[in-house]
């Protein structure tokens, strides 16, 4: 079934803009604006589904728009429809090779306007899900690490501009060979499982989110988190897998399952790279561990 999207209709043509709507509207949320300087704004701010846009409009054209759009990462995959009254094959070429997904004459009919946009809207319901399902861990059914890769350097990126923290936790369960030795591997899997919700519903700000790092790893990253924070959302992981409760007869630092967590912090981001703040992390997680486990370390990359 195709879920409600949002469509940003970019047209200089008042009336095309009123009937593109009107066909819309019932199934959609549209945005309706004039050109394609306040089309680019506009997605500065607002993230949509897809975009019908008007080439040949006063300002820059809608071709120039779309190539801006492939330029950034945020909008390089948004699909595009252009919609124009220039139907030569060269025209529709054109905005094929610039990359946009259909090409609609005027004048139009609605009827062909609400297929071809319903086609493009399915085409993009079946990319985003098999996005989701490779991005998803299959055993824990939380963020894998392809996930926290490409979502550590989106934020990464943001911390740099925006001059704000940025903080990450690697987290690895204390004596879990011992775990598995003791109990069995299929009581190891749940072990894990059980440990991955408890993380994860300790996010409370959509911003942040923890990953399966990989086997009895994970990872939790932290936007506009500075140390003192982190260190506090540590204790909290910490504390929700201690009191899971989970007997372990094996374990040579307690009787239940534990936690040990590195926290690495950078406080304004401008030299390191991401992947310095991962192993900032796993040396804290080497730190706590070396301490005798179920301990938290944290470490703060200063920038000059
Ligand atoms: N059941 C289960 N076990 C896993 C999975 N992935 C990794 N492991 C196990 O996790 C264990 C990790 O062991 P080690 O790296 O030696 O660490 P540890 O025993 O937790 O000891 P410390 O980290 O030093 O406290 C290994 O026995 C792996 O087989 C998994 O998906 N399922």
């Amino acid at each position: 079934m195709l879920k409600r999207a949002k469509i940003l209709i970019v047209d200089d043509d008042p009336l095309n803009r009123l009937v593109l709507e009107k066909t819309l509207a019932s199934e959609h949320d549209t945005f309706l604006v004039e050109n394609g300087e306040k089309a680019l704004t506009f997605l500065k701010s607002t993230a949509v589904d897809l975009i019908i846009l008007d080439i040949v409009m006063p300002g820059i054209s809608g071709y120039e728009v779309l190539i801006q759009l492939k330029e950034n990462p945020s909008t390089q995959a948004l699909p595009v429809i252009f919609i124009s009254a220039n139907t030569s094959h060269d025209d529709e070429a054109k905005g094929f090779e610039l990359g946009a997904m259909d090409y609609i004459a005027k004048p139009f009919s609605p009827t062909i306007v609400k297929a071809r946009v319903r086609n493009q809207l399915l085409i993009k319901q079946k990319n985003d899900l098999l996005e989701m399902l490779a991005s998803i861990d299959g055993l824990t059914e939380i963020p894998n690490r392809r996930y926290l890769d490409e979502n550590l350097s989106r934020e990464w990126r943001r911390s740099r501009r925006a001059g704000t923290p940025l903080s990450v936790l690697l987290m690895d369960i204390d004596h879990f060979k011992r775990y598995n030795d003791c109990y069995g591997h299929r009581a190891g899997d749940d072990c894990l499982k059980r440990i991955a919700h408890a993380l994860v519903g300790e996010c409370e700000r959509a911003s942040d989110f923890v990953a399966r790092y990989g086997g009895e790893e994970f990872a939790a990253v932290l936007p506009d988190m500075g140390k003192n924070e982190a260190l506090q959302f540590a204790n909290k992981l910490r504390d929700a897998v201690n009191g899971l409760n989970i007997p372990h007869k094996a374990s040579l630092n307690a009787d239940h399952i534990t936690i040990s967590i590195g926290v690495a912090t950078t406080e304004c981001g401008q030299v390191y790279g991401e992947h310095t703040l991962l192993e900032e992390a796993d040396l804290g997680l080497y730190q706590a561990k070396d301490a005798g486990r179920d301990i938290i370390v944290a470490r703060v990359i200063r920038t000059q």
